[in-house]
């Protein structure tokens, strides 16, 4: 089942000088798909995921998540659809630090009135997914960053989204931590079949996806399937990003 479509997808920026930053993009996501979305910088990636995740407006093309496109929604229909349907995951985690942990994860239960009770037993049932139950009454400042990351993705998929979006979740990691994080992800997404759609310049990172994406000048440039083993699709992953050339990627964030 295609749970997003994307369909000649075009964005020009404005302004002075305008700019077009994505031209006549089409791809879709199955339910319970992983995919990676690669690209050098200035490609066009951020805008793409701006699009998906209704933080701005495409300036021609169509955007259908579950066949609804939510730039067609009305400005509260859309905060509903966006806070429902959609989980979103940083590289700077954007963690309250205010909060403790476990109400950082609960804070969008928190925005649809949730009951405590029900809230109570996401909160167990996804912190132990994600190993962090221990944590829970920490500050976000008391923990590594790899657990504040595990924390931000507990508090994007609390909620069940249709669509976990991640924006280089492993940037602001060590290899160890970005390791871990993506076996967490892909653990997700195996156990619960949460589709995710995540724009990285990580090709370790990349290599945990089912498929990766690549865009180059704001254009589709080729896709390629994962298959069986993830190290044979890392190295894959390598020649492509030098292939397509560019500033695609730092040498600090390959590991194998
Ligand atoms: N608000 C804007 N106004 C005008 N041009 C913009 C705007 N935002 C982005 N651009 C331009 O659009 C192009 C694509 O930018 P985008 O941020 O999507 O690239 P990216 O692939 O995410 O890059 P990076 O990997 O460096 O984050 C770039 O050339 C950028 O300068």
């Amino acid at each position: 089942m295609e749970m997003l479509a994307v369909n000649s997808l075009s964005k020009i920026y404005g302004g002075k000088v305008t700019y077009r930053a994505l031209t006549d993009i089409d791809f879709s996501i199955r339910k319970g798909e992983f995919v990676g979305i690669m690209g050098p910088s200035g490609s066009g990636k951020t805008t793409l995921l701006n699009m998906i995740s209704t933080i701005d407006s495409p300036t021609s093309g169509a955007v259908l998540l579950n066949g609804t496109n939510p730039h067609l929604l009305k400005k509260d229909k859309l905060a509903l659809f966006r806070r429902r349907e959609l989980g979103f995951v940083f590289q700077d985690f954007n963690l309250l630090d205010t909060l403790t942990i476990g109400e950082n994860i609960v804070l969008p239960l928190t925005l649809e009135n949730v009951k405590v009770q029900t809230m109570e037993e996401k909160l167990q049932n996804v912190a132990t997914k994600l190993g962090i139950l221990d944590i829970l009454d920490k500050r976000t400042y008391e923990v590594s960053g790899g657990q504040r990351q595990k924390t931000a993705i507990a508090r994007a998929i609390i909620h069940s989204p249709s669509l976990l979006l991640a924006d280089e979740p492993t940037g602001n990691l060590d290899s160890k931590s970005s390791r871990n994080v993506m076996e967490t992800l892909e653990a997700i997404n195996k156990a619960d079949n949460t589709t995710m759609m995540m724009v990285t310049h990580d090709a370790l990172a990349a290599s945990y996806c089912h498929r990766v994406i690549f865009i180059k000048d704001g254009q589709l440039h080729n896709e390629m399937y994962r298959g069986e083993n993830r190290q044979a699709f890392f190295q894959k992953i390598i020649d492509a990003l030098s292939f397509l050339g560019g500033n695609t990627y730092d040498l600090s964030t390959i590991r194998v």
